[in-house]
């Protein structure tokens, strides 16, 4: 689990975009994330990622605070915790290879790794598409791609940015009962989307980011 308490952070160009943030990412369950345009959805991913670290505040990792454990502990708690970017970043290569990639950084080895990238890509209805170059895919194809990626390594915690937007209709269903089924499995999932529809049919609970703050609310005070 990650909670975020107090957190606060600007760029070095901008006034604050955190102010006192505070919300907890819970295993198990989707949160959704939610709130006007600019107004710190990624800012807060990336922090409860790890990417960023917060000017001011705690963010603790089952319990460890995370920017001041140890290298190799924290190392190994970011990797339990995987982000998707709304604009993925695909590497030069075939849709295998790039499935396959989180995995061989860990680790694995191509045969195991190329498994369990063939189940994640047939999970999300993309594994004909395991032998074409990344670079000649739809945006749709990329989000795809790059949730598969993330879903191959198994996260404890699994974010996603605005996942759904590139999405047609019938890959938006897959998409919400792959999540479902990743929390019912025990995943934390975090899904920030302006889709105030699909994130009250997805998720468990909602945080709604205004003004610098996070407020958690249900789905019913916060998306209905
Ligand atoms: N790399 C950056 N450098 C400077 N300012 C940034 C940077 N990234 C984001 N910002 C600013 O921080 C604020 C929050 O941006 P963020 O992307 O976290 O919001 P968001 O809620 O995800 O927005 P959207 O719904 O439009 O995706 C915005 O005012 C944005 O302009």
């Amino acid at each position: 689990m990650i909670r975020l308490e107090d957190v606060w952070y600007r760029y070095d160009s901008g006034d604050w975009v955190l102010r006192g943030a505070s919300l907890e990412i819970r295993e198990g369950e989707v949160l959704a994330i939610v709130g006007p345009n600019g107004a710190g959805k990624t800012t807060l991913m990336k922090i409860a990622a790890g990417i960023y670290r917060p000017l001011r505040g705690r963010v603790e990792a089952w319990g460890r605070e995370l920017w001041t454990a140890p290298g190799a502990e924290r190392l190994a708690l970011r990797r339990r915790i995987v982000y998707v970017h709304e604009k993925p970043i695909l590497i030069r290569g075939t849709v295998l290879d790039n499935i396959a990639y989180g995995l061989r950084i860990r680790g694995l080895d191509r045969e195991e790794a190329q498994r369990r990238a063939e189940e994640a890509a047939k999970l999300l209805g993309i594994d004909m598409l395991l032998d074409r170059r990344a670079s000649g895919l739809s945006r749709g194809q990329q989000q795809l791609v790059a949730i598969a990626r993330a879903l191959a390594v198994e996260p404890r915690i699994l974010l996603l940015d605005e996942p759904f937007a590139h999405l047609d209709r019938e890959k938006r269903r897959l998409l919400l009962n792959v999540l479902r089924k990743q929390a019912d499995n025990g995943t934390g999932v975090a899904v920030a989307t302006h889709d105030t529809y699909l994130a009250a049919r997805v998720a468990n609970r909602a945080v709604l980011v205004e003004n610098g703050r996070a407020e958690t609310g249900s789905i019913d005070e916060l998306l209905l």
